[in-house]
């Protein structure tokens, strides 16, 4: 039980304020949250803190960035917590520093599960309209270019985390050097659609040459977001202009959101090299 792998759970030092509230979703694992459909698998049950992890190089990596990005939280932050498998290891480590070292960290969610990964990790997880501020937001990224642009969304929770990344003073996206890319494109974009009327958005997405697809889940029907829309990924290997394709998607009706991540990472870890990219740093943008 993972209770009992980590002590600080036991102690009650985070309480909880105000749980965040997702739509009536609080407390229930969905299946769109199934974090493993064709992307990773997050095992709660391991107790990865360093030596456990190091199950692979890509974990290794994962987990070496996010030490970097919790040595970057100071006491007395918000912290907007992001979804997937490097943002799961931060979670953990960011509780495991809190607990050992008595911080008042208090902490948004990207998406459900992160909500409960973090309050299982004995984090205190308020909504966000509790707060009036995010200071730091850790997260991570299917893909990221030379000026900090990336893709996110594999898990399907890029609706709270742009909502998130855009209310936080800084945003820190920790990497392996796999998601590393001269151009955006090797993953394809998703695109968070209403369900009433998708089949048209699908059909216009065609004709933009973006050979959509929807997101399926096991069982083959549509993955459903935290929200209650569905993901139709797209190819953007094609397309020139991102920043015009990103208007251009947000200007659709039935598009609620698209993962491209324009101009939000301040601060990129990777894991592998060891790097911190400043984006105010870039000589180019
Ligand atoms: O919706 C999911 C998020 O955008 C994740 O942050 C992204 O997919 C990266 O996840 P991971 O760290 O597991 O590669």
């Amino acid at each position: 039980m993972v209770a009992l792998a980590r002590p600080w759970l036991l102690t009650g030092a985070n309480k909880v304020d105000r749980p965040a509230d997702f739509s009536g979703e609080k407390g229930k694992m969905r299946e769109s949250n199934n974090w493993f459909k064709g992307h990773f698998c997050y095992n709660k049950s391991n107790d990865y803190s360093l030596p456990v992890v190091g199950g692979s190089n890509v974990n290794d990596d994962k987990v070496k960035a996010a030490q970097m990005a919790v040595e970057l939280i100071p006491n007395q932050a918000i912290v907007g917590l992001g979804s997937g498998s490097t943002a799961s290891i931060f979670i953990d480590l960011l509780a495991k520093k809190a607990h050992e070292e008595q911080m008042d960290i208090t902490c948004v969610a990207t998406s459900v599960q992160t909500s409960q990964l973090a309050l299982g990790f004995g984090l205190k997880v308020v909504d966000i309209d509790a707060v009036d501020r995010i200071d730091v937001t850790v997260d991570g990224a299917d893909e990221v270019d030379g000026n900090l642009n990336g893709i996110k969304g594999g898990g399907a929770a890029l609706l709270f985390e742009k909502i998130v990344a855009t209310n936080s003073t800084k945003n820190i996206w920790v990497v392996d050097s796999s998601k590393q890319h001269l151009r955006l494109g090797s993953y394809r974009l998703p695109v968070e659609v209403v369900k009433f009327g998708v089949h048209h958005v699908f059909n216009y997405l065609k004709t933009r040459d973006l050979k959509p697809v929807y997101r399926q889940q096991e069982d083959g029907n549509y993955l459903t977001t935290d929200s209650g829309n569905y993901i139709i990924d797209v190819d953007i290997t094609g397309q020139e202009d991102l920043p015009q394709l990103a208007q251009d998607l947000k200007a659709l009706t039935g598009v609620v959101e698209h993962g491209l991540f324009i101009d939000i990472c301040d601060v990129l870890l990777v894991g592998n090299t060891g790097q911190a990219i400043y984006k105010d740093q870039l000589t180019h943008s």
